[in-house]
């Protein structure tokens, strides 16, 4: 029997232990505040804007969208980051990617400052997490470690096969799954013969940005499929990476696209603010004796 991993249902559980720290926060005085900076009108990324903040507000986050036009100059968005940055009332910063064309991403990025980087998306949270060192993890592979740990799926001894190298999925997943004691391999779209090696994976990371392009022809019978992609086809309907009818019958668990991996992204941004919120307030505690 094949076990479909419900992020949903991972996600609420976890959501719920992050509104009772929200609780505890605001008792001592602090409502913690994410700021979400969305460049443009790309209706996709409004979406995903309209439902991170629909998230905080479910369990008492404090959010704030700032909306700039297409043409903002990188300075102007530079600028506003800075002021996020002084912020007290903001714990963490998002600037919804992709940016304009225009806009160099990379330097968004590293303007952010570190503590309020709950995406884990700068040059100091990605050096950390390398170095297995305290940082903000990047939500959407922190969540697909969290999925495995709560379906009791074991990681350490495992071959995970990585397919995709992004910067904020695939490479990061990797490095995760290293830490947690898997054998990594990574792979992309220059590997040959990537169904030899996807069937050896225990775990298998559907992270490649292609609507069903793994199939059971990549598949080794027992494995668990993670789908890591959200392709919106011509009528706006989600597909993941997997061709789930087909993987889900060799598969022992499977994510499904919708509510597979999704839900956990916002979870860890969640858990990642209120992170944030905890340790400003630890600080500021620890100001006050000085
Ligand atoms: N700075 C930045 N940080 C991000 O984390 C970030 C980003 N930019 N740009 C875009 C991607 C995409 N992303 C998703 C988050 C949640 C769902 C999600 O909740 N999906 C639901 C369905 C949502 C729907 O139906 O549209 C699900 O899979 O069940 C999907 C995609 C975060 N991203």
């Amino acid at each position: 029997m094949t076990s479909i991993i419900n992020g949903k249902e991972i996600g609420q559980e976890i959501r719920k232990s992050v509104e009772e720290q929200v609780t505890q926060l605001k008792n001592q005085g602090v409502t913690p505040g994410l700021a979400v900076i969305l460049v443009g009108d790309n209706p996709a990324s409004q979406t995903y804007v309209r439902n991170k903040q629909k998230s905080c507000e479910a369990i008492g986050i404090f959010s704030e969208l700032i909306k700039l036009p297409e043409e903002v100059t990188e300075e102007e968005l530079l600028e506003q980051i800075k002021i996020l940055n002084d912020r007290h009332d903001i714990h963490g910063i998002l600037v919804q990617l992709p940016l304009p064309k225009h806009i160099n991403e990379d330097q968004v990025i590293a303007t952010i400052s570190p503590e309020k980087d709950v995406d884990g998306f700068s040059p100091v949270s990605v050096g950390k997490m390398m170095l297995g060192q305290e940082t903000y993890l990047p939500c959407t592979p922190f969540g697909v470690i969290k999925l495995l740990e709560y379906s009791g799926i074991e990681i350490a001894g495992k071959h995970a096969v990585v397919v995709g190298r992004s910067h904020i999925v695939g490479k990061p997943m990797g490095q995760l799954l290293l830490q947690k004691d898997a054998t990594v391999t990574y792979t992309h779209s220059k590997t040959p013969d990537l169904p030899s090696i996807t069937k050896q994976a225990d775990i298998l990371i559907a992270a490649v940005g292609r609507p069903n392009f793994i199939t059971k022809e990549h598949v080794k019978p027992g494995a668990v499929v993670i789908d890591v992609g959200i392709n919106r086809d011509e009528n706006n309907k989600l597909t993941g990476d997997v061709n789930f009818a087909e993987v889900e019958q060799v598969a022992s668990h499977i994510t499904p696209v919708p509510g597979g991996v999704g839900p956990m992204t916002i979870t860890m941004l969640l858990y990642n603010t209120v992170q944030s919120a905890q340790k400003q307030l630890s600080q500021d505690k620890y100001q006050e004796n000085m």
